[in-house]
Parts: structure tokens; C-alpha cells; sequence
């Protein structure tokens, strides 16, 4: 395939129905998909600056979620449908090669992170400004720790947040109904088409799913006569696994500071938002971020981490208890709780489970690099065992006694200097919002 395009999108205000249309073209045809996305409707139709302003948004939406296809065949050519502003293209041009870092890294693919979109001529019309900062947030419900964390800390500091989420499975409806919180959902169906490919052997691959999500949230919001959609992306969201090729691949690209920068850049100068969206959590380390968790309780029989139980298909029921997530915030969260606590939480005890000892070993830096996943730095791993180790409850425990023989010294001196409980680094947090986070402590 030459080329990706856009052919079209629509949105049925009857019904909140929106259509995607992408299409992969060359010289032995083209492979058109449809990607279908559902938004939640207000009590009463929109205003016409309502549905303008939506427009706008939508429109990123539909350049945004094309990576999925995109992936399928990698063409060199990203044909956009429609002229767009600077601020706008820097976001496409961030989510299509920085945001599939990963799957060009693993396909071996370098001409992706050198991708260019083309960019019809024209300019566009200047988006009427709307400031909707001062409604109630929309707050992202993803199921585990982090948005717990946001959801909870934006109640107790009285900002009446109303929970969001894409495609609720049984995880996310048992939380939102945990927090006792009226929640809103979209529905998104991805082309079957895609799926059809991937069995066929398609390229595939990881993609920056919370752009995606991300920019439903901002729709669902504007639709409804909301105010900013509150993220809970952490600070180390922004380090990278490695370097390949002189380009930084991270996993978790769509969750760190630079896609906020840019996607809040991209929704004011494109859709007029002045405060669209922001990660509550971004000053803040995973590790903190489980300290805080552990402050609260009424979630603890639901909330769920693990990755596994979010597949499209064959989900896990909750926590897998063996992939690098689940290791990463049982350790995060076993410092800070009584350890019935945390094996009630996960349905088992991971540092008792001496098969997990090689996966611990590479969170902790000892072998290989950071896993492809949603975990934390090595330094807070490392901080986490420093903290089990003082502990009666999990000095003894086979795989914190193995671990701790295992992490060289040089790590031992780091974490002692650590700043994991500092908040710091570059964030988006408006000033109404700042001190939110201290209802928790
Ligand atoms: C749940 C999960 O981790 N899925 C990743 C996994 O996909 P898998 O085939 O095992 O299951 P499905 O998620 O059901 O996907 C089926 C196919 O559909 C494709 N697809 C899915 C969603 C989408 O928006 N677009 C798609 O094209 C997908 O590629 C599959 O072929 O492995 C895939 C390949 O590495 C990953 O792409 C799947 O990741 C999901 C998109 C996903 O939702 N992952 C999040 C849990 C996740 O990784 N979040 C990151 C943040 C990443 C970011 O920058 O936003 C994190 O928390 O660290
Ligand atoms: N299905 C979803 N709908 C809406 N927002 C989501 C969804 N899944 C994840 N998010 C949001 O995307 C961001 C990243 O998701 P992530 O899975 O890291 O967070 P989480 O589920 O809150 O916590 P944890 O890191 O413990 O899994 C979070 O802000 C989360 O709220």
C-alpha cells in the first residue's frame, strides 16, 4: 500500500453515532474500514456552538484514531483529508511516529518514525473560543489505581466529577459503581475488518490508544456541557524504554507530558478550548501514586490494573498475577498496606510466588530493559523492595529476600537519594485544581 487517507466522517446527533472512514490505498486496490465511535447524549439537543465546537473536535478524532489502521500496512504517504494548523499537524505528526514507536521499533520499520503528514493547502477558520472551565470535570475511569485516585481526590475536593470511559467492560462498571457516581461511557467499535487482517498476518502492533480516548473524553464533554477531562497520566509516563536508531521508544507515549502538550495545543487552536484537559497525577510518581491509593479503601474488592483484563477478546476476569503490571503494582502497593490487604486486592501473593523472580528482575533493572507496559522506573522499583526490605511482614518473603540479594549496589545508592515522593517535572494542572490532590493525604 502507497497511501492512508481519510475519506469521511459523520456524526448523527439523533443517536451520537459518529463514523469514521480510512482507507489504505495502491496499485492492486484499496482497503477501505469504518471505525465507529458512540457518544453518550445530553437531556437537551446541543447548541449550534455546541455542535461547531464538536465538529472541530471530531475532527481530530477521526486524523487521531486512523493510527490503528494505519499500522495495518505502514504506507509512506499520510494523505490528510483537510487543511489544519500548525499546532494541529505537530499533534498528527507526534501521534503517528512517536505514538507507534514501539510497533515501528518491534517491525523494524524506521521509516514510520520519520513519518510526514501531507497536508491539503488552505487555511482554516479560526475556531470560536469556549471556556468551559469552570464546569464539572469529566474524569477518565480506566479501572485501576491511577484513576481511582483522580475520581476520589476530585470528589473530596468538591468538584462533583463526572466519571468517563470508553468501551466500560465489568471492571470499569464495578468501579464506577463503587464510587456511587452517575457515569457517562462511549462506545467504540474498531473496523472487524482490522481483526480479519491481523489473521491474515497484517502488520500489527502497538498503538497510542490514550490519544484516542483521550479526545473522546474532550467530545463527550463538549456534547454534554462539561468542563475539563482530568487525565491520571504519572510523571514517569514520560520516560522512554530505550533509544533505537537516535528516536526514543516509549510505550506509554500518549500518556506523557509531551501528548498533553500537544493535544491541549491542538484543541485550542483547533476547537477554541481554553482548558480542555489535563492529568491531575502528572507531578507524581507511580510509586506515590500507589501511597495514595492505599489511603483509600471502598474500591478494593474491584479496582483493576492489569492489562490483560482490557483485551477486546478472552479478557482476564481481574489481575493475571503474571505479566510485568501486575508485578509492578503489587510491589508499588505492598509497602504501604497490610499484606492481607494486598494479596485480598491481587487474589494471591505474587512476592510469596518465586516464579515471578525473573520478572521482578527486569522492573528492577537487573536484567534487560523496562518492559514494554505501563509499569514504573527502575528507581521506584528499586525504592519499593528498599521499603519491603525494612518490613517484619515482607522481609522474609522468597521473592523480596532474592531480590534483594539481586539489586547491585550502585541501584541501592540511587534509590536511598530517591525523589519518587517529590512531586516534580512539567505539568497542565490549572490553578483551581492544584491543591486537590492534598484531600488525600
Ligand atoms: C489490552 C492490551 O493491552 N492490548 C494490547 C495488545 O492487544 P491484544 O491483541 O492482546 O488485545 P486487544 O487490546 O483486544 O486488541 C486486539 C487488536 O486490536 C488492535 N487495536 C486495539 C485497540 C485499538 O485502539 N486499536 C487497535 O488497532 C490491537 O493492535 C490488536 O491487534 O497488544 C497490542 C499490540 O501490542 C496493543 O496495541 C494492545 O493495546 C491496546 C491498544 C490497549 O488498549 N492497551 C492499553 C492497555 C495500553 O497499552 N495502555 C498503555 C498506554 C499506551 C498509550 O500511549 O496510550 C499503558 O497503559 O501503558
Ligand atoms: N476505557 C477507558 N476509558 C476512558 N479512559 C481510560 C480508559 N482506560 C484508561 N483510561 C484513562 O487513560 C489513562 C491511562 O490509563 P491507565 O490504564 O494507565 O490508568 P488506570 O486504569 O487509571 O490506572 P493503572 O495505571 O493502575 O492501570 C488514565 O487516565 C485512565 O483514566
Amino acid at each position: 500500500m502507497d497511501a492512508f487517507t481519510f475519506p469521511s466522517y459523520s456524526i448523527d446527533l439523533a443517536t451520537g453515532e459518529a463514523l469514521f472512514d480510512y482507507a489504505l490505498t495502491g496499485p492492486d486496490g484499496e482497503q477501505r474500514f469504518t471505525e465507529v465511535i458512540t457518544l453518550p447524549l445530553p437531556a437537551e439537543p446541543p447548541s449550534d456552538a455546541t455542535v461547531a465546537t464538536l465538529g472541530r473536535v471530531l475532527e481530530l478524532l477521526h486524523v487521531v484514531a486512523g493510527v490503528s489502521y494505519y499500522k495495518a500496512a505502514a504506507p509512506a504517504r499520510l494523505v490528510l483529508p483537510a487543511p489544519l494548523g500548525a499546532a494541529a499537524v505537530e499533534l498528527v505528526t507526534a501521534v503517528y511516529t512517536k505514538g507507534l514507536a514501539e510497533y515501528a521499533y518491534r517491525n523494524r520499520l524506521p521509516h514510520v518514525l520519520e513519518l510526514r503528514p501531507e497536508v491539503p493547502a488552505g487555511s482554516v477558520e479560526p475556531a470560536a473560543p469556549l471556556d468551559n472551565s469552570d464546569r464539572r470535570p469529566l474524569s477518565a475511569v480506566g479501572g485501576g489505581k491511577d484513576s481511582i485516585v483522580s475520581l476520589e481526590a476530585l470528589r473530596r475536593a468538591g468538584f462533583d466529577p463526572v466519571p468517563f470511559s470508553v468501551n466500560p467492560n465489568h471492571v470499569i462498571v464495578a468501579v464506577n459503581e463503587a464510587s456511587g457516581l452517575p457515569a457517562l461511557a462511549a462506545r467504540r467499535r474498531i473496523d472487524p475488518v482490522l481483526f480479519d487482517l491481523n489473521a491474515a498476518g497484517a502488520l500489527n502492533g502497538h498503538i497510542p490508544v490514550t490519544a484516542i480516548n483521550s479526545l473522546i473524553a474532550v467530545a463527550t464533554a463538549v456534547l454534554n456541557g462539561l468542563g475539563p477531562v482530568v487525565m491520571s497520566n504519572e510523571r514517569s509516563a514520560s520516560d522512554p524504554n530505550l533509544v533505537w536508531d537516535g528516536h526514543e521508544i516509549n510505550h506509554q507515549w500518549s500518556k506523557g507530558v509531551e501528548a498533553e502538550g500537544l493535544l491541549r495545543a491542538a484543541l485550542a487552536e483547533h476547537a477554541g478550548l481554553t482548558e480542555p484537559y489535563f492529568s491531575l497525577l502528572r507531578s507524581l510518581s507511580e510509586l506515590h501514586i500507589a501511597r495514595l491509593f492505599a489511603t483509600i479503601d471502598r474500591y478494593d474488592d474491584v479496582v483493576t490494573s492489569c492489562n490483560a483484563a482490557f483485551k477486546l477478546r478472552d479478557a482476564s476476569e481481574r489481575w493475571c498475577r503474571n505479566c510485568p503490571k501486575c508485578r509492578f503494582v503489587f510491589l508499588a502497593m505492598a509497602p504501604f498496606m497490610p499484606r492481607e490487604r494486598v494479596v485480598h486486592i491481587f487474589g494471591g501473593d505474587m512476592l510469596a510466588d518465586e516464579t515471578q523472580i525473573p520478572g521482578y528482575r527486569e522492573l528492577l533493572g537487573v536484567d534487560g530493559h523496562k518492559p514494554f507496559e505501563c509499569v514504573g522506573e527502575v528507581e521506584e522499583s528499586v525504592v519499593a523492595l528498599s521499603l519491603l526490605a525494612e518490613q517484619d511482614q515482607w522481609r522474609d518473603a522468597p521473592v523480596v529476600r532474592s531480590l534483594v540479594d539481586a539489586v547491585p549496589e550502585t541501584a541501592w545508592a540511587t534509590a536511598a537519594r530517591s525523589d519518587v515522593f517529590t512531586p516534580g517535572g512539567p505539568n497542565h494542572i490549572p490553578a483551581p485544581y492544584t491543591k486537590t490532590l492534598t484531600t488525600l493525604t
